[in-house]
């Protein structure tokens, strides 16, 4: 079908759902649901417009930015520290006082906002559940409104889920883990609500649909007095964290709350911002609750800053871990730099998960963790995320045992041997090799990965580990940087160059592969060969695409009355 951008049909605007109450300049072209209905009420919309107007500007113009930035590092230039905020850098001020609801964050899991794994996060027994419109989750429009429905019903704690193929009903225990919201990056636009004329911001939908319906409960229940909490991904420059902090005083304003209530976690998860830390900390000084190392993105913002430098290419995602020079710096960094500032230096998700059907590669995979976990508390991180309930006390007991009662480790661990660490420590370029079975496991990862996507799941067991949109897009930009730069193979490909043909044969193999793997069946009935077109598309794409969603979203928009279903 011919559809115009996000699946709009050419042909001409439909009119408003008639069922949804939208207040003036939005049109929520959204399905109609009556749960739905509840969370897109006209003043939740009119909260989530009035943000939408006031900060677009701002917005439009980080984004403008970062455009900017990626010309100069397209013609050379390095990221690195601002010489103009040094003051802030070398200045000696703290952020506001932990809030006691959330000072012990040892462990904290993450994971989509949907229904039953809402209940099994917030019973896992993590002290966290970061709740995720982001990475893990597929944002259609189905997945958001639920994920909203379901994050309503969990603050009021009421939430259920009736399994019946199981016959299992699921409930809150007595004692739940705090709930952190990640809204989706600045980039995503909301396809399903326009603002006078205009997608609206994604975030400013997540962050305000939730802020307006869960602040009083949550507060009461959950922070103590403080809260909602949030977890803020992809920031690339502090002028983003400053439009976070404008947009909670905007937040705390309109609900009659002290400021300084709102608290948000910043994921350092671009190489642009490792060089920002300070300076994104002090424009939320009086909103932070520390900082987070997003490695899989950070790995993915490697390539992405230095796309047009092929002195830097990187080895076989595999090696690229945090025992390397620049992810252990910078990962050092973030621990000297949040302990300065009183704040939690969390650590970031290992990519193993439980493997049901294997206890010895099972015990394999939870040593693995295990490692990561010493690696991350005795380096003097705070806290650490896991990705499956499975994980949690393999995490508590290592937590537990190198930090014993304490609830942190902001004032013990203030690593100033860190204090040294040098731009050239934060760019060091990655040591390994490259190779055939590299190229393969990043197509077929990559394939699947969209596959899942496309069909409402964004996150996914694969090959025994974790893919998200952050892993995903690893291989992704991996792709296109050895094939733009013809890299040349080393093991068993050594010596030959990777091209564009040879990326053909290779995809056309690992599509077999998969059918072979995943079942005829499945394949046939899966969306394999769009996410085939969009990845391959992606990996041989002239310039770098910035991210992956992006193109994918336009397959995933479905407005009402219909437009083009592809879910
Ligand atoms: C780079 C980053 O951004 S990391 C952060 C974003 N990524 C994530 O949050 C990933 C979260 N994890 C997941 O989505 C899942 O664990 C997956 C997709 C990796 C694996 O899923 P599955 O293979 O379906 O897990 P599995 O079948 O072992 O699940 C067993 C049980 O644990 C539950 N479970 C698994 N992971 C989670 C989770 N993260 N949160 C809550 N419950 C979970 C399942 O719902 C299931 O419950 P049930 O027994 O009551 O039915
Ligand atoms: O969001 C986390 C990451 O590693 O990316
Ligand atoms: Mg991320």
């Amino acid at each position: 079908m011919n559809t115009g951008t996000y699946g709009y049909p050419k042909q001409g605007v439909k009119k408003i759902d008639p069922s949804y109450d939208v207040p003036e300049g939005v049109d929520n072209r959204g399905r109609y649901d009556e749960e739905f209905a509840k969370i897109l009420t006209k003043d939740a919309l009119k909260f989530v417009a009035e943000l939408q107007r006031e900060f677009r500007s701002h917005i439009r113009y980080a984004l403008e930015c970062r455009k900017e930035a990626k010309r100069r590092y397209n013609e050379g230039a390095l990221p690195g520290f601002d010489p103009a905020t040094r003051y802030i850098r070398e200045g000696e001020w703290v952020c506001a006082p932990v809030p006691p609801a959330v000072a012990d964050r040892k462990v904290e899991i993450t994971g989509p906002v949907e229904r039953k794994m809402v209940i099994n996060a917030l019973n896992s027994g993590a002290k966290v559940f970061m709740a995720d419109f982001e990475d893990a989750l597929s944002p259609s429009w189905e997945n958001l409104m639920r994920g909203q429905v379901n994050l309503k019903d969990a603050v009021a704690g009421t939430i259920t889920f009736n399994d019946k193929a199981r016959n299992k009903v699921y409930k809150l225990n007595d004692q739940t883990a705090k709930l952190f919201v990640r809204p989706r990056g600045w980039h995503l636009p909301e396809a399903h609500i326009f603002i006078d004329g205009e997608p609206a911001t994604g975030c400013l939908v997540d962050f305000g649909l939730y802020f307006y319906h869960n602040h009083a409960p949550f507060r009461q229940t959950q922070g103590a007095g403080f809260g909602p909490f949030f977890y803020l991904p992809k920031m690339e420059h502090s002028r983003e964290a400053k439009i976070w902090n404008n947009v909670f005083e905007r937040a705390e304003k309109m609900a009659g709350i002290e400021r300084g209530s709102i608290r948000a976690t910043v994921l350092i998860e671009t190489l642009p911002a490792v060089f920002q830390m300070n300076e994104i900390l002090y424009e939320l000084r009086d909103h932070s609750v520390g900082l987070n190392c997003g490695r899989w993105d950070y790995i993915f913002s490697y390539v992405k800053t230095f796309q047009a430098h092929p002195d830097r290419l990187l080895p076989d995602r595999v090696l690229v871990g945090m025992t390397q020079h620049f992810m252990k710096s910078y990962s050092d960094l973030l621990i000297r730099t949040c302990h300065r500032r009183g704040v939690h230096a969390m650590g970031g998700m290992a990519a193993q998960i439980p493997i049901r059907d294997d206890p010895a590669a099972n015990e394999a995979a939870l040593e693995l963790v295990r490692k990561d976990k010493l690696r991350e508390v005795k380096a003097g991180h705070d806290g650490t995320w896991a990705a499956h309930p499975g994980l949690i006390p393999a995490c508590v007991e290592v937590f537990n045992n190198n930090m014993g009662n304490a609830p942190n480790q902001i004032k013990d661990a203030k690593r100033d041997d860190a204090a040294s660490i040098t731009e050239e420590d934060l760019l060091q370029i990655p040591r390994g090799v490259r190779t055939m079975d590299g190229l393969r496991l990043n197509t077929r990862v990559g394939i699947q990965y969209v596959a899942a996507w496309l069909t409402g799941s964004g996150s996914v067991p694969l090959y025994n580990l974790m893919e998200d949109a952050a892993t995903a897009e690893i291989s992704r930009v991996q792709n296109w940087q050895w094939i733009k730069y013809g890299v040349e193979l080393d093991g068993d490909g050594l010596g030959v160059r990777v091209s564009k043909e040879l990326f053909s044969r290779v995809v056309e193999e690992e599509m077999a592969r998969i059918e072979s793997e995943v079942g005829k069946d499945k394949f046939k009935k899966g969306m394999y060969k769009e996410a085939c077109k969009i990845f391959k598309r992606q990996c041989t794409a002239p310039t770098l695409d910035d991210f992956l969603t992006l193109d994918a979203y336009n397959y995933i928009v479905i407005q009402h009355p219909k437009g083009p279903a592809k879910l």
